[in-house]
C-alpha cells in the first residue's frame, strides 16, 4: 500500500505540505511569559496572518497541496470516543489530569464545535473563561495571579518541529520545552485517526513517549537513504541514536549524520544554520564552521550484531560529497559570511530555506543580502514578506511540514 507520507529528500519537488495559519495563541503572548514561550516579541497578529496566507499562496502557485494541522485534527476528531480520549489526554498534559478544573475545561471545551474547540486549545484557555464548580486550595492559591489553565502555544505554526516525515514514515516528536510539549499530540490523534493517514500504512519511526529529546528542525532528509540530524539544544544523541536503530532496523536508511551545533537559542535547530537547496548546494551559517570548514559530525551506519558504526569526521564537504555521491559542493555562507550581515541574517531566518524543487526556494525577503547570493549562485528565490512572522524565531523551513515530495531523478 502507497504510504501517505512519501519524503526521500529535502529538495524534491513539493507536493503536499502542512501548515498552521497563526491564530489568538499569538495574541496570548505577554512580556513575562515570552521568554517561556520561546519567543523574541509578540508578531501583530493581523499581519501575521496576511503574511502566512502569502507564504501559503506561494507554495499553492508552485504546485503544492496546503493542509492545516487545525483542519487535519479536526477531522481526526470527528468520532466522539476520540475526541473524548484526546481531550482527556490534552487537559492531562496541561496540568489537571482530574478535579475541578479539569472537569470545568472539559465542559468549556465540549461546549465549542470541533473546529473551534481545536483553535481554543491552540489559543490558550484563561482562567476567566471557565467557571469551577469547587477549586482546591492549591487551585484557588497558588499561581494566583497566573492567568491561564491551559497556556496558550504560540508557536504551533512552525509545523516542522513537532514531527518529521522521513521515507514513508514520520516520526512523533517528543519536545525538549514545555511550552512545546503538547503540539505533538496533535500529530499523534492525526496519523492515528485522520482518514488521510489512518490504516494507511504509515511507519512510526519514532513516538513521542521514548525519554530521549528530537525536534523536526533538527531533522534533514538528505536522500532516500542518508539523514542527517542536528546534535542542538533541542535533539538529544540519546534520541538520534533511538531513531538510528529504529531506522536501520526498519526503512531503506542507512546513513545518520549527526552534527554537533551550539545550543543556544538563536541557533536552536539545525536548519537555521544549515539547509538543502539542490542536488550539490547548501546555506550554512558560518558561525558553526571552525577554520577550513570543519564540524564535529559523527557518522552513523548499521553495524555487526544490530549495534551501530560510529565514526567521528569533520570536514562538512567531504562529508556531504560521501553522503550524496557528489563530486563537488557548494556551501552558500548565510550573509555572505560577513561579521554583521551573517548573524543579523541568521537571526531572522537567512538559513532557514524552504526547497520547493531542486534549486529553487521560498526565503523571508528581509534577508536580501543572502537572497542576492543565493541567485548569484544559480538559485531562483521567492521571497515572503516577513516583518512578523519572523518575530516567532523561525522562517520557511520551520513553518512547513512537507507529508509527499517528488523523488529525484537517479
Ligand atoms: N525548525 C525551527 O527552527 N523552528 C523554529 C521554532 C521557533 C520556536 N520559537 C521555538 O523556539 O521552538
Amino acid at each position: 500500500m502507497q504510504s501517505p507520507i512519501h519524503v526521500t529528500s529535502e529538495i524534491g519537488k513539493l507536493k503536499t505540505v502542512m501548515l498552521h495559519r497563526p491564530g489568538k495563541e499569538i495574541e496570548n503572548v505577554y512580556p513575562e511569559i515570552l521568554h517561556r514561550m520561546l519567543v523574541d516579541d509578540i508578531p501583530y497578529l493581523p499581519i501575521a496572518q496576511e503574511e502566512h496566507d502569502l507564504f501559503a499562496q506561494t507554495l499553492r502557485d508552485n504546485g503544492a497541496e496546503v493542509l492545516y494541522l487545525e483542519d487535519l485534527l479536526t477531522d481526526a476528531l470527528a468520532n466522539d470516543n476520540i475526541k473524548d480520549e484526546f481531550l482527556e489526554k490534552i487537559i492531562a498534559e496541561s496540568g489537571y489530569a482530574a478535579g475541578a478544573i479539569h472537569d470545568g475545561l472539559k465542559e468549556f471545551l465540549l461546549s465549542f464545535s470541533t473546529k473551534d474547540m481545536v483553535n481554543k486549545i491552540i489559543a490558550g484557555v484563561r482562567k476567566d473563561e471557565i467557571k469551577t464548580k469547587y477549586a482546591s486550595l492549591a487551585e484557588l492559591a497558588e499561581d494566583k495571579d497566573y492567568p491561564f489553565y491551559m497556556d496558550p502555544m504560540p508557536n504551533a505554526y512552525f509545523t516542522r518541529d513537532q514531527q518529521a516525515c522521513i521515507g514513508d514514515g514520520i516520526t512523533i516528536n517528543r519536545m525538549t520545552f514545555k511550552a512545546r510539549q503538547r503540539e505533538s499530540l496533535f500529530t499523534e490523534y492525526i496519523i492515528k485517526h485522520n482518514k488521510r493517514f489512518a490504516d494507511k500504512g504509515v511507519e512510526v519511526w519514532r513516538n513521542r513517549y521514548p525519554e530521549g529529546r528530537i525536534e523536526g528542525g533538527d531533522e534533514l532528509v538528505l536522500s532516500d537513504h542518508v539523514l542527517a540530524i542536528g546534535i542542538s539544544q533541542r535533539t538529544s544523541a540519546k534520541a538520534i541514536t533511538e531513531l538510528a536503530e529504529s531506522l536501520f532496523e526498519k526503512s531503506d536508511y542507512d546513513t545518520v549524520i549527526a552534527i554537533h551545533i551550539p545550543h543556544n537559542h538563536a541557533m536552536m535547530h539545525l536548519d537555521t544554520v544549515f539547509t538543502m537547496i539542490n542536488y550539490d548546494q547548501f546555506t550554512v551559517h558560518p558561525a558553526i564552521l571552525r577554520d577550513g570548514g570543519h564540524v564535529d559530525a559523527y557518522i552513523m551506519h548499521p553495524g555487526n550484531n544490530g549495534e551501530i558504526s560510529i565514526t567521528h569526521e569533520t570536514n562538512l564537504k567531504e562529508i556531504l560529497k560521501k553522503a550524496l555521491d557528489k563530486p563537488e559542493i557548494d556551501l552558500i555562507p548565510t550573509g555572505g559570511g560577513d561579521p554583521i550581515i551573517a548573524p543579523r541574517e541568521q537571526w531572522n531566518d537567512g538559513s532557514n530555506t524552504l526547497a520547493i524543487a531542486p534549486g529553487v526556494v521560498v526565503t523571508y525577503d528581509r534577508n536580501y543580502v543572502s537572497n542576492d547570493l543565493l541567485r548569484k549562485h544559480g538559485i531562483l528565490v521567492h521571497e515572503v514578506r516577513s516583518s512578523e512572522l519572523s518575530r516567532g524565531r523561525g522562517g520557511p523551513r520551520c513553518m512547513s511540514c512537507p507529508i509527499v515530495r517528488e523523488d529525484l531523478k537517479k
